[in-house]
This record gives C-alpha cells, sequence and structure tokens, in this order.
C-alpha cells in the first residue's frame, strides 16, 4: 500500500512537472513578468532565473539595447515560460503589455568610493520614465523596484504614479531581499548554523545605516555577544560595499542580487495566485514608524500584491537605537525622491 503510494505520488510530480515545463499546468495562471534593464549585470541573471521558475508563464526582456540576444539565449531553454525581447523606447510599450509583474533593475551601480545616493541623478530619471511607462501600459502591474537608490526611486515612482492617477501603495515594493540574503548568510557562518534553516529580518531602508538587521528576532534564536551584533549588523549594513570594493570598478551586486530578486518575484506572483501567508522584507507605503512614510518590514503577501504591512515586533535596545539614528537619513531620501517628481527646477 505504502509502495503504491508513493508511485501515485511520483506519478503525479513527474506529471505536473511536465506540465509545468509545456507551461500548461490548468492550476497554474498566466503570469506575465518583465525585467526592465535586462541587459545588465542584475538583469541578464535575473531574467535566467525568472526563466526557470514553473509560475512565470511569459517573460519580457526590455533594455535600451541588447535585449535581443540575451532574449534569444535565455528562449533556447526548454522551461515553459514564453521569452520576448525589447530594446529601445519605442518597444516599451509592447514590453509592458498585459505584465502581471514588473521587476526594474535598470540604472547605474556604484563604483568605490561612491554612495547609493550618488546614483541619484542619473537613475532617478531613468525611474521616473520607467513609471510613467508603467502607469500607462500595465498600470495593474506589482512593481519590484531594484534601482538604487531604493530609498528614493520608490518615493519617485509613487510619485509618478500619483500624477497619473494609478498609484495603489499595495502595487509598490522596494526589494530589501538581498540585505535579508545577506543577514542569513553572516549570521549563518558565524554561528555555525545551516544556513537552511536561518531566516533574519531586516527593516528600514536599503542603504548605510537605514538598513537595520534585527538579529534578536531571528530563527533559530541566538545568543550573539555585543561584539558579534555590532560586526553582524555593520557587515550587512556594508553588504553593498563589500561587493562594490571587491569588484574595484567593474560594479557592485548583480548575481547575489538575481538570487534575491527572483526570491521576491516568486513570492510576490505566489502572492498573486492565491498562496496563503507569504512574508517577505520590503520597503513600501507605511505608517509603521511614525513620521516615515516609506519603511521596510515584514509584509504580507496576496492577490493585490500588499495585503498587510507587519510591525516591527519587539527591538532589542541596539536596534532600537538603530531605528532611532536611521530616521532623519531615510526620511530625507524619501523627501529627495518625492521632490524630485513634483518640485519644478
Ligand atoms: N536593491 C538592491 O538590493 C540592489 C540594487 N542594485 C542597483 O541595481 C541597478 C542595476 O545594477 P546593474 O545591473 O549592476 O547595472 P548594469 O549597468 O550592469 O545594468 C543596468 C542596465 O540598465 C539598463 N538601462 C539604463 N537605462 C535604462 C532605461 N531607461 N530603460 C531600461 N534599461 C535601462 C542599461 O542599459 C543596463 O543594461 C543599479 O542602480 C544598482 O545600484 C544593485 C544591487 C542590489
Ligand atoms: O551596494 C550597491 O551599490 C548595490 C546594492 O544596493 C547592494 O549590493 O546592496
Amino acid at each position: 500500500m505504502a509502495a503504491r503510494s508513493v508511485a501515485v505520488g511520483l506519478l503525479k510530480r513527474a506529471l505536473s512537472s511536465q506540465q509545468q515545463v509545456r507551461g500548461m499546468s490548468s492550476a497554474t495562471p498566466k503570469r506575465k513578468v518583465a525585467v526592465l534593464g535586462a541587459a545588465g549585470g542584475i538583469g541578464q541573471p535575473l531574467g535566467l532565473l525568472m526563466k526557470l521558475n514553473p509560475l512565470v508563464t511569459d517573460l519580457s526582456l526590455y533594455d535600451i539595447a541588447g535585449t535581443p540576444g540575451v532574449a534569444c539565449d535565455i528562449s533556447h531553454i526548454n522551461t515553459g515560460a514564453n521569452v520576448e525581447g525589447f530594446a529601445g523606447e519605442e518597444d516599451l510599450a509592447k514590453a509592458l503589455k498585459g505584465c502581471d509583474l514588473v521587476i526594474i533593475p535598470a540604472g547605474v551601480p556604484r563604483k568605490p568610493g561612491m554612495t547609493r545616493d550618488d546614483l541619484f541623478n542619473i537613475n532617478a530619471g531613468i525611474v521616473r520614465s520607467l513609471a510613467s511607462a508603467i502607469a500607462e501600459h500595465c498600470p495593474g502591474a506589482l512593481v519590484n523596484m531594484i534601482s538604487n537608490p531604493v530609498n528614493s526611486t520608490v518615493p519617485i515612482a509613487a510619485e509618478v504614479f500619483k500624477q497619473k492617477g494609478t498609484y495603489d501603495p499595495k502595487r509598490l515594493f522596494g526589494v530589501t531581499t538581498l540585505d535579508v540574503v545577506r543577514a542569513r548568510t553572516f549570521l549563518a557562518h558565524r554561528k555555525g548554523l545551516n544556513v537552511r534553516d536561518v531566516d533574519v529580518p531586516v527593516v528600514g531602508g536599503h542603504a548605510g545605516i537605514t538598513i537595520l538587521p534585527l538579529f534578536s528576532q531571528a530563527t533559530p534564536k541566538v545568543d550573539l555577544s555585543d561584539e558579534e551584533l555590532d560586526a553582524l549588523t555593520k557587515r550587512t549594513q556594508d553588504g553593498g560595499t563589500e561587493v562594490v570594493q571587491a569588484k574595484a570598478g567593474k560594479g557592485s551586486a548583480t548575481l547575489s542580487m538575481a538570487y534575491a530578486g527572483a526570491l521576491f518575484a516568486e513570492s510576490c506572483v505566489k502572492g498573486m495566485n492565491g498562496a496563503q501567508d507569504i512574508v517577505e522584507c520590503s520597503y513600501v507605503a507605511s505608517s509603521v514608524v511614525p513620521g516615515l512614510p516609506y519603511f521596510s518590514s515584514k509584509v504580507r503577501l496576496g492577490p493585490n500584491g500588499v495585503e498587510e504591512v507587519l510591525g516591527l515586533g519587539k527591538l532589542s535596545d541596539y536596534e532600537q537605537k538603530g531605528l532611532d539614528s536611521l530616521k532623519s537619513e531615510l526620511m530625507s531620501s524619501i523627501e529627495k525622491g518625492v521632490n524630485f517628481v513634483n518640485v519644478k527646477t
């Protein structure tokens, strides 16, 4: 009897994975995902990971140049998603039409010595024009913002959507998953834990001291000395800079970011498809911290994007101090984004 049910289980699994490969599962809704900036350092591996995801039925790869080659390459992979490449602004409308989820890693990355805010002058304009196109061509899509400085690019997109009359705070996300990925990895290494069992919420924003890992809420529970806590917190906050320095002028995190972006995008799609209890940290419109209209915290995802912005839980004294000291920097990055769209120069 047991052997028979194991055999039936294996057969069902094989059939369902065959259906997924062909993109034919009747239980899986059609989901079109676009990557804007798809020929870049993040965009290429992120496109690959989206092509490998059985929940994605259509993959739209857009960049200002270089996407036909990337799309042709990825399209030869024998997984279900149909792949199309689009290059140049005149193709942007086609790239966005019918999208359920738009992931934005378009823009310039840091070089050693730069802060994420140093990218504002170039990336703010890129994000503004992409957000404007999203409002026109797929206003109901969820948007996953990767382009830096995330603390400002999310408010920029929100202001553009407000001007266009399409803003829904439930659908706009700053992707901070890489901070969570790093905190998990660094904690597991430091304490000799299996990284697969480790989780650490990271709240605040996505730059320097605005990145606040909550090691007091880590799973499994860990005892950290003051020195360990400080070192792990700083390493998480400086993780991006660590990669920028290691790449020595050749950009910032791309592969780990593609992994993190794919994790977050998958959670968004699962939520849209009706999965229960999908919780991720993300930088969203929030009232969790009074006075900060955008803040990253745990968010429950659902069919319409954000179902619920969850509170911070109990903070340690160390974390409370970190929260107090990040507020002014985060607020000024938010204001900078809002003003970019609204203040005429
Ligand atoms: N949120 C996060 O945790 C992280 C964010 N980033 C940010 O992601 C962004 C991209 O980084 P990389 O992929 O390494 O840079 P990259 O320079 O390798 O790729 C960026 C791509 O964007 C494209 N692009 C530029 N203007 C565009 C437009 N108007 N429309 C569509 N595409 C456009 C470029 O042609 C290029 O292919 C940077 O701003 C970087 O700081 C990077 C790592 C982590
Ligand atoms: O540090 C950067 O410039 C890229 C980034 O956001 C990260 O790696 O977290």
